[in-house]
């Protein structure tokens, strides 16, 4: 689903540059959930930027689903990231004055889907993410892990093939946190790739691959055989 080869990324300081990305080789199967880890500035929410293709390599390769990402040119990308790609961020970044609803029925709307199967797929997302009943409220008369489910039903409305997570948890408290990461369990186990960034380790082992980041480079990369199941109830 996701290669990756030898993957170098900079920034521009002043006359600087800041060397992000040191040599990424990184492949990710269909049906995977794999978390990120590192310390702060290792590198981890850049290197799910380019996976999102919201940023750009400066070398190496990344192949989605079989195709060179170098080789499209701007639409085609961007026609490729809204079918391949589903976003959540740790902000949840909701539209404040638009409903759960509507929020989730938005990416439907770039995608020039109807206006009355937008609000039947939208609902049908909602209630899988167990707020059928919040549909009409705002934004700002929900919870936190309430807007985060509703941020995983607007991902996951587009149908994405692999949905990418940076710390999906990072505002939520513990109790909060396991509800999304049960919810992000279930959608790994119909099928979806996912892959979060997070550096809490409890939130990592409930994922079923951890890849380690240290100053730019891949230092581990396990497989979980005993995946931990969420621990609320
Ligand atoms: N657009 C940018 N321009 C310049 N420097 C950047 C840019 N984005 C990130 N950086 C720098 O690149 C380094 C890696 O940042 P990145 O956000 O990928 O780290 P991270 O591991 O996700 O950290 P955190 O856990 O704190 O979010 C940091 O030193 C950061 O300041």
């Amino acid at each position: 689903m996701i290669e990756i080869k030898d993957l170098h990324k900079s920034y521009k300081m002043g006359s600087n540059s800041l060397h992000v990305l040191k040599g990424i080789n990184f492949s990710v199967e269909e049906g995977e959930l794999v978390a990120i880890m590192g310390s702060s500035g290792s590198g981890k929410s850049t290197l799910l930027n380019i996976l999102g293709m919201l940023d750009v390599l400066d070398e190496g390769s990344y192949t989605l689903d079989g195709v060179p990402i170098k080789d499209l040119n701007e639409t085609k990308a961007a026609q490729y990231r809204n079918k391949f790609l589903g976003f959540v961020f740790q902000s949840f970044n909701l539209i404040n004055y638009k409903s759960a609803m509507e929020n989730v029925a938005l990416p439907l709307y770039y995608q020039k889907v109807g206006r009355k199967e937008r609000q039947e797929k939208a609902l049908k997302y909602l209630e899988q993410v167990g707020l059928r009943e919040w549909a009409d409220h705002l934004p700002s008369e929900l919870s936190g892990g309430q807007k985060q489910r509703v941020a995983i039903a607007r991902a996951m409305a587009a149908e994405p093939k692999v949905l990418l997570a940076d710390e999906p948890t990072g505002a939520l408290d513990s109790t909060t946190s396991y509800e999304v990461m049960d919810l992000i369990q279930k959608i790994n186990d119909a099928g979806n790739t996912i892959l979060i960034v997070t550096h809490e380790p409890d939130i990592a082992d409930m994922c079923k691959r951890i890849v380690h980041l240290k100053d730019g480079v891949i230092v581990e990369d396990k497989k979980i055989t005993q995946v931990r199941a969420s621990q609320y109830v």
